[in-house]
């Protein structure tokens, strides 16, 4: 029956307004309930947990398949890729292209060292000091120093120092320099000798310059070459630091110096790159590096190697070693592809390297010369070094081969 009372309107307006404030109440407690849950979602416990169980059911696929599991193995890896670029703050894209190049297992262990810190290396400066006086004065200092691997003869790792490593007297007096151990591996490729005429076609701040002063025993002469003039002075001082007399540092844009100089014995192209191997060092690459910059500095990288193969003597077939500090496939491999189709050069083994990963012959639809597995790869999770690609071409003859078919 209809309430037609005086009091009806009023009740009415009230049971409109309880009813309002309840649905209120229940649209915030719904609100919460799914904050809650995304919350719970991106916490690190629940997304590494995630991780482990992806990770799981991937290599026990086929059997939970039979087991009557249904989610298929895109769906799998797609959840991986996300959790992976929350866990460890990548941008969704670089865990995209890592999972290109490491199989889910393994980009997960390289994601997680990527992020640790590499131990600290002083390659010691034999031009001044021999390893051992160095070990020593370090250790006076309070440091404890181990030798650096089998593959070195001058590296030392400071595994604890009580002092700025960076600015000992033996520092400012040139006995050693603080260089990565994958830092120093380009320039064992390249294998510069006492006489010989060698560029550095990008130097500065002239770490492998000074290495290779270093192994010239101060013959010869060095070219250290950089685009950037403020970049010049940290090379003049080290160089300067370090004892080196064979040096001229020069500034010019590496893809017109064959049009500069030129008959060069052997040339060291460290080029430009995203850094995907380095991040560690700095964090903001994870978080900023794109695609499209792995992109636009593969075009850089190709200009500048066929510009270091061209600053070679072609007649005394000299020796051209390319490297980076990314682990990207379209900044290495696809680089000195680029190059084995444009120019007379071959892939040569790096003797020294020997105890690094191969170069890719494959990755995705691509496809690379059978010598690329004489180009080497580092890892911060296997090798405990940054992520580095080092390769050595030995130049063949004059430039400009139309190639047809890859020999
Ligand atoms: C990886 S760093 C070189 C590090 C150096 N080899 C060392 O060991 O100390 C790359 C260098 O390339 C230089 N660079 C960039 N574009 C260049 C270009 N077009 N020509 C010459 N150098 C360039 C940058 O200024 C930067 O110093």
């Amino acid at each position: 029956m209809a309430d037609d009372s005086p009091e009806a309107p009023a009740r009415a307006l009230e049971r409109a307004g309880k009813l309002k404030k309840q649905q209120q109440q229940e649209d915030v407690a719904v609100d919460v309930a799914a904050l809650e849950e995304e919350d719970d979602r991106d916490d690190p416990q629940r997304v590494w947990a995630r991780v482990q169980s992806n990770l799981e059911e991937l290599t026990h696929l086929a059997q939970k398949r039979r087991e009557g599991a249904t989610r298929s193995r895109a769906s799998i890896i797609e959840e991986l890729a996300a959790d992976l670029s929350s866990y460890y703050e990548f941008l969704r894209e670089l865990v995209d292209l890592f999972l290109t190049i490491f199989s889910p297992h393994e980009c997960v262990e390289f994601l997680d060292a990527s992020v640790k810190p590499r131990p600290v290396v002083a390659r010691c400066n034999t031009l001044k000091a021999r390893r051992k006086d160095v070990a020593a004065a370090l250790v006076k200092r309070g440091c404890t120093v181990e030798p650096l691997a089998a593959w070195s003869k001058v590296g030392l790792k400071i595994n604890r120092s009580d002092v700025p490593v960076g600015a000992t007297p033996e520092y400012l007096a040139g006995w050693y320099m603080l260089q990565s151990a994958a830092s120093q591996c380009p320039v064992l490729a390249l294998d510069p000798k006492p006489g010989e005429r060698i560029l550095e076609l990008c130097a500065a701040p002239g770490g492998k310059s000074s290495y290779c002063a270093q192994l010239m025993k101060n013959q010869g002469v060095l070219i250290a070459n950089d685009l950037k003039r403020d970049r010049h002075k940290a090379t003049t001082a080290n160089l300067h630091r370090l004892g080196v007399k064979i040096a001229a540092v020069v500034c010019q844009d590496g893809r017109a110096f064959p049009g500069v100089m030129g008959g060069f014995d052997r040339v060291l192209l460290d080029a430009p790159c995203t850094g995907l191997g380095v991040c560690a060092r700095d964090p903001s690459i994870q978080g900023s590096r794109t695609v499209e910059d792995v992109k636009k500095i593969a075009h850089l990288q190709k200009e500048l190697l066929l510009a270091a193969i061209d600053s070679c003597d072609a007649k005394k077939a000299g020796v051209v070693v390319y490297s980076t500090c990314s682990v990207s496939v379209e900044e290495n491999e696809a680089v000195v592809q680029y190059a084995l189709d444009k120019r007379s050069v071959k892939i040569v083994p790096s003797e020294a390297l020997d105890f690094a990963r191969p170069g890719f012959l494959r990755c995705g639809s691509r496809r690379f010369h059978p010598s690329m597995a004489n180009a080497r790869r580092f890892y911060p999770h296997t090798h405990n070094m940054d992520g580095f690609f080092v390769c050595k071409l030995r130049v063949l003859g004059k430039k400009d081969k139309k190639r047809k078919s890859r020999d």
